[in-house]
């Protein structure tokens, strides 16, 4: 006979530790009841078997009440002796085929799993369900010297239960602010599969309301399943709306790119770019040329302040510096679902560059990554370019637009791979960009412009969605806007100013062709984009 069926979806841990103040436990958790949570695992670190047992009973007299179903931490014997629907176990606890030896077929037995080791035992020994964590650092377990999984590192222990029929919780510091982030980004890569929940402890159990701390965690993973069932069997969208279904011409995205133009003149949005040393003017000069106001904000409290007030945020780290304004600037442009634009400049070129996108990427979710063909590979962890410094040798990948659809599943942004070619992608479509000029591999920072530009136009597609729609209809959306062609609109206007600046009788070389650009930029029109724009559809 095939065990319950749980609902995963708001699984709460317990944890009286982290009461405040003056708060009583039971009624704590009846408040979390009421809120939504769906599932209570009784989690007693200190208690002794006395008075773990009375926890639990209460706990489960409570639950009764609401039909939650219970689970006990670790300890067989106390869910034997208040009869809850099964146990959670970790990996030095009881083995799993003891434990389902011990507490009969019926019982559900839970696991925790840290990689992709643990995960295929778990799958051998027939766990109901997993528990995947840490996702990020945690004040309620000590998990020094492991490495937490991020999103991404969820994402892919999703994968290995593609079919299986197990269930899958995260856990592991997971707050309000980066539910949206952790949902989408752990989308796991090669089968979408996606989680069935997410474990909590502090949100809940630490607030002084935790019905409302309740209702809005679950308002937030409800919104996620209704979305991705509105999705199935269309797998291309993730942390944000794309107009990707059928029906995509050259005419079409020309059309909405030149929207987007005049969204940027007459909103004026504001960037705050966190970007190198070498291109930080050129790059603000670039942002006004098109419309919208940049500041170069890094400080992390100066980054805080700034995010409800801007339109899209930009991390480019090739100079390596003010890693925490990174940190906090990329949270917060997800707490405050504004879109962000990472530009992993040089990535693969050293081991310091790698472990800072890897850190920086599980702080927070970006919403297009753009690089070079080696920034990119790296990102892909492909070995077929590699990098010189901050550019690509060699003779770039076979199959470019593979590799980009393939990288957008993976990490669940929107993928732009530059070059005398660009390719973009949401891990569904692929569009080919072939405008340019070859003095953009002549000044310094081109990548880093265009990944300028890009964070304009995603500032001008969220406008341009949220003139015409309600805020957060849907509150899974990490960012609202059409962000592939945002990113179509940067690089198309990009590249086709940098024709119309190298055709210019005045530009002689680099120097001239630098300055040019900036007028081009100024002076570009829909109407020369739409002469110009060699857009394919891949
Ligand atoms: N040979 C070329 N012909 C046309 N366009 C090009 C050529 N090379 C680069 N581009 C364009 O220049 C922009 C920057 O791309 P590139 O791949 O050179 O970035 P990058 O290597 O990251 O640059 P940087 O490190 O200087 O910032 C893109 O918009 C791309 O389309
Ligand atoms: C030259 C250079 N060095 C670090 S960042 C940068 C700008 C181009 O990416």
């Amino acid at each position: 006979m095939p065990r319950i069926q749980l609902d995963y979806s708001l699984y709460l841990v317990t944890g009286r530790e982290f009461l405040p103040p003056g708060k009583d436990y039971y009624e704590s958790l009846e408040e979390s009841l009421q809120g939504g949570v769906t599932l209570v695992q009784v989690r007693e670190k200190d208690a002794d078997t006395g008075e773990f047992i009375e926890v639990a009973r209460r706990t489960k007299q409570i639950c009764d009440k609401y039909n939650v179903p219970v689970l006990i931490n670790d300890r067989i014997d106390v869910h034997l002796a208040v009869g809850t629907a099964g146990i959670h176990i970790g990996q030095t606890d009881c083995p799993l085929p003891l434990a389902r030896t011990l507490i009969g077929p019926d019982a559900i037995i839970g696991l925790s799993v840290r990689n992709t080791d643990e995960c295929k035992r778990a799958i051998e020994q027939g766990a109901d369900y997993i528990g995947i964590g840490s996702v990020w650092p945690t004040g309620s377990k000590d998990i020094k010297g492991r490495k937490c999984l991020g999103p991404d590192g969820t994402g892919e222990i999703l994968d290995l239960l593609d079919g299986t029929g197990i269930q899958a919780v995260a856990i592991g510091g997971i707050h309000l602010p980066n539910l949206p982030q952790l949902l989408h980004g752990s989308i796991s890569p090669k089968t979408s599969n996606a989680l069935d929940g997410v474990a909590v402890i502090s949100d809940i159990v630490a607030s002084h309301q935790p019905r409302k701390a309740s209702e809005a965690l679950r308002e937030i993973i409800d919104s996620f399943k209704r979305a991705r069932k509105g999705l199935e069997g269309h797998k291309g969208l993730f942390g944000s709306t794309s107009s990707v279904s059928g029906g995509l011409s050259r005419e079409y995205l020309v059309e909405k790119v030149q929207g987007l133009m005049r969204v940027l003149e007459q909103e004026t949005p504001l960037i705050n770019q966190l970007t190198n040393k070498v291109v930080m003017n050129d790059s603000a000069n670039v942002t006004l040329a098109v419309g919208a106001s940049p500041i170069m904000s890094t400080n992390p409290r100066d980054v805080y302040d700034l995010s409800p007030a801007i339109g899209a945020c930009l991390i480019n780290f090739g100079t390596v510096d003010d890693k925490e304004g990174m940190k906090v600037a990329g949270r917060q442009a997800n707490v405050n679902r504004k879109p962000l634009v990472f530009d992993p400049v040089a990535v693969g070129a050293t081991s310091y560059r790698r472990e800072t996108a890897e850190e920086l990427l599980a702080h927070w979710q970006p919403t297009i990554i753009k690089g070079n063909a080696a920034e990119i590979g790296a990102m892909a962890e492909s070995t077929e370019v590699a990098s010189r410094g901050v550019d690509a040798a060699g003779a770039g990948f076979k199959d470019p637009g593979a590799i980009v659809r393939a990288l957008a599943k993976k990490r669940a942004a929107i993928i732009v791979l530059t070059g005398p070619e660009d390719y973009i992608s949401d891990g569904h479509t692929v569009l080919k960009v072939s405008n340019g000029s070859h003095f953009l591999e002549k000044i310094t920072g081109s990548g880093c412009q265009a990944g300028t530009l890009i964070a304009c136009f995603a500032a001008a597609s969220r406008s341009y969605y949220l003139n015409e729609n309600e805020p957060f209809e849907d509150d899974s959306q990490l960012v609202q806007g059409d962000m592939l062609i945002a990113a179509l609109a940067g690089i198309l206007i990009y590249t086709i100013a940098s024709e119309v600046a190298a055709d210019r009788p005045d530009v002689k070389g680099p120097g001239t062709f630098r300055s040019a650009l900036i007028d081009e930029l100024y002076n570009l029109t829909p109407e020369v984009v739409q002469q110009r724009a060699r857009v394919e559809i891949l």
